[in-house]
């Protein structure tokens, strides 16, 4: 139902409304940028208030690119709620009187926007859609609340179908029903999301990142939200949603930011295994094997005093600790415990201690040497070290939990020269980080988001619970997209790893692929998640896919780059990634401007429309226009191959061409494919 045309007084009234709000969010930030720091009582309080007053002028910015609304709701909603609200990315309000012209969308009130429909209009009456161009109010689409049947929204499918250049962008003016639900749950439950590619999960994450920095702000400002994502692109690609949602605080990182890249590759196999969430018991008892069972006593003197503990009072005092504690922190109170019994000793003679002699006798040399032998400091990558080159200390450690074959895989065949020297894979990473939590306690987070979660292994999985331990989590992912061999089979699996009980919840909807591309990308999905069902896609895609045999791949990627190069918005060339280098060549010989992507994903600095996307790297990602060379060598490239050409296969927002000269995986081959679509 699109209403507004351009002489409609409708639309004069509604920019005239815009106009109003522009004034007062000018006004505001006048007012913001006249407020002072001086009456900071000293120069710290100065400092921490300038830099307030200036992220609140900053936020207070009117972007002329962003409107400053994008929908009105209109009703009788109840007591104390206006009959008339306009929804936006921030409040504007009124300076003089305090009116409210613009509400927050993340605003309690402003969730009917979103939520109301025909069969529960929640107290409104009318919802309106506002379509910009630039910052101009061009057009509005008026949806009854009052029983009658919803047809599908004109600007969603406008927004959904827009040109895609630059970086992600947010969705807060169209975000569906499902997905408010998600992006609203409260902040104490952790969420976890399968959905089918492009059914909004990365968007849901990061606006749920928002939402809760808006209803908790204190609390989150305190102890922190942080997104996880699998690699730089996609991380530069998502880095713009937040900041254009006034977010600007939140971090956002890979897991190689958090745990440290790795400086060794590894065979998957061995990959898989010390991923394996037997590896924690392993390390567990790697660390503790570190402390001995005490077999002297402990001397002590002080002066012409000599105090002394009998070797089974010491065996008493470790043996309390061991295990119950963390290890660094046992280490603490092993000392501070065999000084107390010597204090004791002190006080039965007579003697009048206080706390500072407990602490002089904790550091004592005896006391040390004592630790050293009993409870000796140890670092993670010491322990690791002895753990994957020592076969008698695996064995000790892994009795019971590996058999004796996984013990020889995790061994290094080649070791090296010390713990100093070792080149630590990324797998080695998380063992590492799950050793130093063992010593001493990983800080939590407030809120957690982390997408692409169906690749983390369960030792990842568990770093990153650490970091949400006190928190919660948005885990996002689709078990379907799995490429690691230890990738989830199953989202409960995923949340016993994490750590965190949360409910499983899954988005149907597609919004970015087109109908037929994802219906021939689905005829994979038997073969790499046979219980899942297939996505349907909110736009029939005719004409969307062409998928031509050729004789010639080099130089028919030319022609379908060149072709893909007239039509708006980014295209995308999705090769195997030992071809990414020839293609980028050919293209370039061919006179063809094309970026590339690097192996983690970093931009190779031009700014042309035509990117080379290995296929390892596409994930999370989407062009307007993708065209994806030789698929059957992207799935014979590795183990969950077919995966990964479900990945490649679902990143086009408008067109996609499959280019092949051998023939296609049997998986995706049929009688329909190899015609039409564009080009043709
Ligand atoms: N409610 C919505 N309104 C408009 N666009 C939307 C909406 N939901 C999702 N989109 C768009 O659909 C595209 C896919 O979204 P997103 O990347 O979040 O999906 P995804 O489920 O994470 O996909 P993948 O599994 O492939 O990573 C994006 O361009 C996003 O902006």
């Amino acid at each position: 139902m699109p209403g507004g045309t351009h002489d409609d007084p409708e639309l004069a009234a509604e920019r005239a409304y815009l106009t109003d709000a522009r004034a007062a969010l000018r006004r505001m930030r006048e007012h913001a940028e006249a407020q002072s720091a001086d009456t900071a009582a000293d120069w710290v309080s100065r400092q921490f208030l300038e830099s307030l007053l200036d992220e609140r002028v900053a936020a207070l910015a009117d972007r002329p690119d962003a409107p400053l609304f994008f929908g009105r709701m209109d009703g009788a909603p109840g007591p104390g709620v206006p009959g008339t609200l306009y929804i936006g990315r921030r409040h504007v309000h009124d300076g003089a009187e305090g009116r409210p012209l613009v509400l927050d969308w993340r605003a309690p009130v402003a969730r009917a926007f979103y939520q109301a429909g025909p069969g529960d209009p929640l107290g409104w009456t009318r919802r309106r859609r506002f379509g910009f161009q630039g910052g101009a109010l061009t057009a509005f689409e008026d949806e009854p609340l009052d029983g009658r049947a919803l047809g599908p929204s004109a600007i969603l499918t406008a927004e959904i179908e827009r040109p895609r250049t630059g970086p992600m962008r947010d969705i807060v003016a169209t975000i569906q029903p499902e997905q408010d639900a998600l992006v609203r749950a409260d902040l104490t439950v952790t969420v976890c999301v399968q959905g089918a590619p492009g059914t909004g999960k990365t968007a849901v994450g990061l606006h749920r990142a928002a939402y809760l920095l808006f209803a908790h702000r204190e609390r989150l400002a305190r102890s922190g939200v942080l997104i996880v994502g699998p690699n730089r692109a996609f991380l530069a690609y998502i880095a713009a949603v937040l900041p254009a949602l006034g977010e600007v605080s939140v971090e956002q990182a890979t897991v190689d930011d958090l745990l440290g890249a790795p400086a060794a590759a590894e065979d998957a196999a061995t990959a898989a295994l010390k991923g394996d969430a037997r590896m924690a018991d392993v390390l567990r008892r790697a660390l503790w094997l570190h402390v001995r069972k005490p077999e002297d006593g402990l001397l002590v003197t002080r002066g012409v005093n000599r105090y002394r503990l009998a070797d089974h009072e010491v065996r008493e005092i470790a043996a309390a600790l061991r295990g119950t504690v963390r290890y660094g922190n046992g280490r603490a109170m092993f000392a501070q415990r065999l000084a107390h019994q010597i204090l004791v000793r002190m006080e039965r003679r007579g003697e009048a201690p206080d706390d500072r002699v407990q602490d002089q006798v904790a550091r004592s040399r005896p006391v040390k040497e004592l630790l050293d032998r009993v409870w000796p400091k140890v670092t993670p990558e010491q322990v690791l070290y002895r753990l994957l080159s020592d076969a008698d200390f695996l064995a000790d450690a892994a009795r019971g939990a590996l058999d004796p074959a996984e013990q020889a895989a995790l061994l290094w065949t080649k070791p090296y020269r010390s713990h100093r020297s070792a080149k630590w894979t990324r797998a080695d990473r998380a063992l590492l980080d799950e050793l130093a939590d063992l010593t001493e306690r990983t800080p939590s987070l407030g809120h957690l988001v982390a997408d692409e979660a169906q690749d983390l292994s369960p030792m990842q999985l568990r770093a990153l619970g650490r970091r949400c331990a006190n928190g919660s989590a948005t885990v996002l992912g689709d078990l379907a997209q799995g490429t690691t061999p230890w990738s989830a089979r199953s989202w409960k699996e995923v949340l016993e790893h994490l750590g965190q009980d949360g409910e499983v919840a899954e988005l149907a909807t597609g919004f970015r692929v087109p109908g037929t591309v994802l219906d021939f990308a689905a005829r994979l999905l038997p073969h790499v998640a046979p219980g899942l069902a297939a996505p349907r896609s909110l736009r029939a895609g005719a004409g969307a896919l062409a998928v031509r045999r050729v004789p010639d791949l080099a130089a028919a990627v030319a022609r379908a780059a060149a072709e893909a190069l007239e039509r708006p918005g980014s295209v995308a060339l999705i090769a195997p990634d030992a071809a990414v280098a020839g293609h980028a060549a050919a293209l370039a010989a061919a006179g063809i401007a094309r970026g590339v992507l690097g192996p983690d994903g970093a931009p190779d600095g031009t700014d042309a429309r035509l990117l080379v996307v290995p296929a390892t790297v596409a994930k999370g990602l989407e062009y307007d226009h993708v065209i994806v060379a030789e698929p059957a060598a992207i799935a014979a490239a590795e183990e969950r191959g077919l995966a990964r050409l479900y990945v490649v296969l679902t990143r086009a927002v408008s067109t996609l061409t499959v280019l092949h000269t051998g023939g296609l995986p049997a998986a995706l081959a049929g009688r329909d494919v190899d015609a039409g679509g564009p080009g043709s």
